[in-house]
């Protein structure tokens, strides 16, 4: 055991709440689609040994030609993705050589090199780990009918993000137990829950937010501007 760190950036989505006709991953963020954004953060980071990249099955080139125009050199694999993130997820593991794991949407592109090094090593010292942050609105759960049935102490509701790191070893046994049993989640962290094991929460950042409806794009922008004008 080396405790190198394999890279899943998921992309093969058809972003559906955003309603572009081009994918949102693939949308101009100040020149540059955004999972380049995504795959450059991880790409410069010395604890990163490899990225796999998944993407739509009519995708596959096209990126592979960004990887090459945009000297992504850790990308040692873009496969094409499955009908929902939790298979696209499952086939990018199957390429992972690596010990450890961590699972990144590739529509996360503001997230900072230092919250997922804390991620990988949180995960090193505990077994599992996902950055998130603590939540800012009262929650309530809601029937089908519209009615408020509980409110749950906000004390203990967290947002989570991405990534999220695993042994690969016990990531792959839990993709392989929810598929046995046809289990379907939002996050890998619920398949590692599933399995008995401990995940810890690592606060993240606000802005790592994850690129889902028209209003994300402009809070995008926005966060990208702001970026810039810090690296002058
Ligand atoms: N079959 C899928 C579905 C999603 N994803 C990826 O998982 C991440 C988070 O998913 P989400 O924001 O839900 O993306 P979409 O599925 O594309 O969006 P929507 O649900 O609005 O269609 C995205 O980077 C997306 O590309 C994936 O790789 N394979
Ligand atoms: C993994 C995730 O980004 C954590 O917040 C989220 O669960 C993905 O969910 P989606 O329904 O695919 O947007």
């Amino acid at each position: 055991m080396d405790n190198s760190l394999g890279i899943i950036i998921v992309s093969a989505g058809k972003g559906s709440r955003m309603g572009t006709e081009e994918s949102k991953q693939y949308l101009l963020l100040n020149d540059k689609p955004i999972i380049i954004h995504t795959l450059e953060v991880f790409n410069r980071l010395p604890l990163v040994k490899e990225i796999v990249l998944v993407t739509g099955l009519h995708d596959v080139e096209r990126a592979e030609a960004w990887v090459q125009q945009y000297k992504l050199d850790k990308v040692v694999k873009v496969i094409p993705g499955g009908s929902e993130r939790q298979y696209s997820v499952y086939k990018g593991l199957l390429e992972i050589n690596t010990d450890w794991v961590m699972v990144h949407d590739g529509v996360r592109p503001f997230v900072e090199a230092g919250d997922i090094e804390a991620c990988y090593q949180m995960a090193l010292r505990t077994g599992a780990s996902v950055l998130a942050v603590p939540v800012k609105d009262t929650i309530k759960k809601v029937d089908d009918s519209g009615i408020i049935v509980a409110t749950p102490d906000r004390q203990s509701l967290w947002a989570i993000q991405t990534p999220q790191t695993f042994r690969v070893s016990e990531l792959l046994r839990a993709h392989e137990e929810a598929q046995s049993t046809g289990f379907v989640g939002t996050d890998d962290s619920m398949l590692v829950e599933r399995l008995g094991v401990q995940v810890a929460v690592v606060q993240g950042d606000y802005s790592n937010i994850k690129l889902t409806t028209p209003d994300d794009l402009e809070y995008a922008s926005f966060i990208e501007k702001r970026k810039g004008e810090g690296r002058r």
